[in-house]
């Protein structure tokens, strides 16, 4: 039964599902990164918010770790090239959260227009001064978006609500979207040149990282007013500090800091700022909504292989994952088999399904065939890490997927280009459901690959399949399946047999030895 650990606090809601999807599940919030790296190694999933930073360190701790999920969007806490590198699906919940941390930016630009925490603790001390608290209206002020995704769009609709006219920036923002949201479109100059209140809704980037420096703060108009409801670093703090204190800028509002938790910054305590502990997703809807959504991601890859919102391999929903995962277990002996016998490095790979399987999910049957292959390079390899190793050894990868159904009613071929020339396997699946080797490198040859195998390239000749028997069979080896095939009478032929145990070196060297053989090797599946 595979086991999670939920390291942050969430929903009780979560564990429960946890339990009644057959996963076992520990809770155990607030431990220090050693206490974490003791324990991690015992868990197939951790579930997590913003609290438990997954580091190098941990991911090495995490041995059987095979999925991240996080309780939210922001994975900035999450090493996720490195659990890529580790073959470990990190998963987020991107929706469960933005109505609520959208609303949380309205109510802190509506906090800095009223300046509503220092009226309600002047007025709570007995001042009632009623001439302080001079506001503005939102109405018919223009609000900058930095961001227009998903929270982004969110403010966006309700600050049209409200009648402020919206300007957003966000390099991927296209003419039509921004249309459709009823933004207009602008440069970061444009919007810093217009904007009276500046929302930042962008996840913590090398490009976003200090996007509000204290030069970009200094084009803002002045007058201007700020809320980070998105991630520390996104605003120079100090330059923030600097434009409070010399009035340029009106008002900020952080609810996220650069350190976190933020239990002292220069910030406090300056006139006009306002602060709230990283609470932008901290309503009971939206953490219903992430918790149930994260146990159900997580439990959905342990128990069945479906991944949902992954943001380290291609999506496989919980219905697909019963049909794809025969195919998986094909495409990854397919692989396999090309990996073992491949002489060189491998620089072109393609992937081509066709009949029922061209119906399926092509990415997880790539990755599978990937992780198949490079294998030859570590045994830590899997489909999730398989495709970033290929992409970091330059390794170009085609997927093609054909229409047409040929002599199989489905069928998964692997093809890599070699100093040879392109060589290439194919494989079925026996009753929807068993693999089976239809062809290897153009010949017809069926066989199941599993164990431990013994390929045999030769020419064909008569009384050759009775000289190998006898070696393995005097050497008290068991063969237990013999496949055959050959191009043509008297040419290149192939011998596939399972044996019960590893062939040692010396015989190897003896059917190598035997007239018309061209190559021997060693498989295991
Ligand atoms: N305070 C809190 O509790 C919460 C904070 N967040 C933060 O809010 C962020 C945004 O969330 P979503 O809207 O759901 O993400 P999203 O991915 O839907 O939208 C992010 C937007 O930022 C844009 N973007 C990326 N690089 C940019 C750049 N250099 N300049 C301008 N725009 C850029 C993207 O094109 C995208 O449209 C998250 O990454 C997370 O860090 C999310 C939930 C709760
Ligand atoms: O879990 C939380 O409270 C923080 C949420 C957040 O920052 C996110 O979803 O990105």
């Amino acid at each position: 039964m595979p086991k999670v650990l939920i390291s942050d606090k969430m929903d009780p809601q979560a564990a429960q599902i946890f339990r009644d999807r057959g996963v076992e599940v520990d809770e155990i919030t607030g431990l220090k990164p050693d206490e974490l790296i003791k324990i991690i190694g015992q868990y197939d999933g951790l579930a997590i918010r913003s609290a438990t930073k997954v580091t190098k360190e941990i991911i090495d701790a995490a041995t059987n770790l095979k999925a991240i999920g996080r309780a939210g969007i922001g994975v900035d806490n999450v090493d996720i090239p490195y659990a890529s590198a580790k073959g470990i699906v990190v998963m987020n919940t991107p929706f469960g959260n933005s109505i609520t941390t959208a609303e949380h930016a309205i109510a802190l630009i509506f906090a800095l227009a009223r300046q509503l925490p220092e009226a309600d603790a002047s007025t709570q001390a007995g001042k009632w001064e009623k001439n302080r608290f001079m506001g503005v209206e939102v109405t018919n002020k223009t609000l900058g978006l930095i961001g227009a995704g998903n929270i982004g769009s969110i403010v966006a609709s309700r600050a049209l609500g409200l009648k402020m006219k919206v300007a957003a920036y966000d390099p991927f923002l296209t003419p039509e979207r921004a249309i459709e949201m009823g933004v207009e479109k602008v440069t970061l100059d444009e919007l810093l040149a217009k904007a009276d209140f500046i929302t930042l809704h962008t996840p913590l980037t090398d490009q976003t990282r200090n996007i509000l420096s204290a030069e970009n703060l200094a084009k803002t108009k002045k007058g201007v007013r700020i809320v980070n409801c998105a991630r520390g670093g996104l605003i120079d703090e100090a330059a923030l500090k600097a434009g409070l204190d010399n009035g340029h800028i009106a008002g900020a509002a952080l609810d996220v800091f650069a350190v976190e938790p933020a239990t002292e910054s220069p910030l406090f305590g300056t006139p006009n700022f306002i602060s709230t502990p990283h609470l932008g997703a901290s309503t009971s809807e939206a953490q219903v909504n992430v918790a149930l959504q994260v146990a159900e991601q997580l439990s959905d890859y342990l128990m069945t292989g479906g991944v949902t919102n992954a943001l380290n391999m291609p999506s496989l929903s919980a219905e697909e994952a019963p049909k794809v995962k025969p195919y998986l277990a094909l495409a990854e002996k397919l692989g396999s088999l090309v990996g073992q016998l491949a002489h060189d490095n491998l620089t072109n790979i393609s992937v081509e399904v066709e009949g029922s399987a061209a119906e399926l999910n092509i990415k997880p049957l790539t990755g599978a065939v990937l992780a198949g292959i490079m294998r030859r390079y570590s045994d830590t390899v899997n489909m999730v890490n398989a495709p970033f190793l290929a992409k970091e050894r330059g390794i170009d990868v085609r997927e093609v997927r054909h229409d047409r159904e040929g002599d199989y009613h489905s069928l998964l071929r692997v093809t890599v280009e070699t100093s040879r020339g392109a060589r290439s396997v194919a494989g079925t699946l026996f009753g929807n459901a068993s693999p089976r080797l239809v062809e290897l490198f153009g010949i017809k040859v069926e066989a199941d690959l599993d164990g431990r195998m013994l390929y045999i390239n030769n020419n064909d000749s008569p009384g050759f399949i009775g000289s190998v028997g006898s070696i393995l069979g005097s050497a008290g080896i068991n063969i237990g399946t013999f496949h055959l095939g050959r191009r043509e009478a008297g040419g290149e032929a192939i011998l596939l047999l399972s044996v019960d145990e590893e062939v040692p070196q010396e015989l190897m060297r003896k059917i190598e030895a035997l007239p018309n053989v061209r190559l021997v090797r060693s498989l295991k599946f």
